[in-house]
């Protein structure tokens, strides 16, 4: 028998569902249609924080369960970079983003007993130098259309980044470290229930 949900999680992502299941975490999936359109001249933490903030509030009107949020952005220049409207937006992200350090932002929030609280974590991402040739194979394998910046860096992308300066966890879209820390100010099991409860550090 699958184990019961103990979390409300107001998202769309496979990759956040799977991402809380390592670390023994059921989900029931809420997912919830916002507008993620920035507003004029929101800086990357707010926007990121805000977005986490409204997608926990709206999931938690759904469920009785704590309900957890998230949003990540790709960061270059100051600009954020949501998904890629098609191949040429696509292509020209992954250009911006060649042969250099980018941010990934990612904000998560959990609403629950304690209210609402929410983290936004930062990592650097450096991809080597990306060939013309290389953008357009990438598109055609379907991979970009529906990740922030236009690339998985737990896909095919892998071969692109030299390395991160962060959480790899953030970058695919839940940053489990500070995650897990604010399930467990919430109350919510971790391990299935085998990790002893109460706030981790
Ligand atoms: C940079 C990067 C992003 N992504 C993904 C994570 C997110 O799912 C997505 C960013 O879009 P988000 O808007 O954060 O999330 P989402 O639309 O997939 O789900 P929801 O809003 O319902 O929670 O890009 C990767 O999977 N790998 C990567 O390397």
């Amino acid at each position: 028998m699958p184990p019961d949900p103990v979390l409300c999680l107001a998202s769309a992502s496979p990759r956040r569902r799977d991402l809380l299941a390592t670390i023994g975490v059921a989900v029931e999936v809420r997912p919830v249609d916002l507008d993620e359109t920035p507003g004029a001249g929101e800086a990357a933490h707010d926007y990121v924080l805000r977005l986490a903030r409204e997608k926990a509030l709206a999931g938690a009107r759904l469920s009785a369960l704590p309900t957890l949020g998230s949003d990540t952005a790709v960061v270059c220049d100051g600009a954020i970079l949501g998904k890629p409207a098609g191949r040429e937006q696509a292509a020209a992200m992954l250009r911006s983003l060649s042969g250099r350090c980018h941010e990934v932002l990612t904000g998560v929030a959990v609403s629950g007993p304690a209210g609402v609280l929410a983290t936004c974590v930062t990592t650097r991402v450096f991809l080597r130098p990306i060939k013309e040739a290389e953008l357009a194979a990438y598109w055609a394998t379907g991979e970009p259309a529906d990740k922030a910046g236009g690339y998985a860096i737990q896909g095919l992308a892998a071969v692109f980044v030299e390395h991160i300066e962060g959480s790899h966890s953030a970058v695919v879209g839940l940053p489990l470290f500070e995650t897990a820390e604010l399930l467990a100010r919430q109350g919510v099991p971790l391990w299935n229930g085998a990790l002893p409860s109460g706030p981790m550090s």
